[in-house]
């Protein structure tokens, strides 16, 4: 059976879900976070810089290439748009990029130079990991205006660590990816309340 690429309006409306989830918990205040969705081997959907994303329509995506060069249209493209080329470019099966700005990634990468989770039955929502009793450490990058510099970083990184899981910016938020914007969706869920538990957990020490 041959699989048709997804749409335009397909993965618009996965994107739209995933912002309304990301804003009803508190993880996109403003207008922080953006996402994208490969669209072909050469091209993904993403936000337009400035949206608010817990209030998408397809009005606010565009078309960009794997440089981050908008296709067919004026608009401007997430100020972030070179974090997801690094990802695509990266691994040619990651289809979908998602990226919050929650408390808890924010006050936990103030903190940490890396974020340990152990122990939680979510890291089997992460790749390859089948048991609750792993440790897997989520790395996190020093802030950076310049997101060139930041995302060549970040390629620095998952070349001497394919297995990384997700990302943190410090004092910034989490950027989590996956095959498709689905399974991206699920792994930011399972990031995001792992990263709440070690808040939490922190304020019973
Ligand atoms: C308004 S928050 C600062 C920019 C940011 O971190 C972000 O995630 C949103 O930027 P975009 O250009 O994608 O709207
Ligand atoms: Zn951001």
């Amino acid at each position: 059976m041959t699989e048709t690429a997804p749409t335009v309006p397909e993965l618009s409306r996965a994107l739209i879900g995933a912002g309304q989830l990301f804003h009803a918990r508190g993880w996109v205040p403003a207008t922080g976070g953006n996402f994208s969705a490969r669209l072909s081997p050469e091209r993904m959907l993403i936000t337009a810089s400035g949206c608010h994303k817990g209030e998408l329509t397809e009005a606010d995506f565009l078309v960009a290439d794997l440089e981050g060069q908008p296709i067919g249209t004026c608009r401007k493209a997430s100020y972030e748009t070179l974090l997801h080329c690094q990802l695509y470019q990266h691994d040619p099966a990651i289809g979908g990029a998602l990226h919050t700005h929650s408390v808890a990634n924010t006050l936990l990468s103030r903190r940490y130079e890396r974020i340990r989770l152990a122990g939680y039955e979510l890291l089997k929502l992460l790749p390859g990991i089948k048991t609750h009793d792993a440790v897997v450490e989520v790395p996190v990058f020093e802030n950076d205006q310049d997101i060139a510099r930041l995302a060549a970083r970040v390629d620095a990184h998952m070349k001497q660590d394919p297995a990384t899981p997700g990302y943190v910016i410090a004092g910034h938020g989490l950027y989590a990816w996956g095959a498709t914007v689905a399974e991206a969706r699920w792994r930011v869920e399972a990031l995001e309340f792992m990263f709440e538990c070690e808040l939490r957990s922190q304020l019973l020490k």
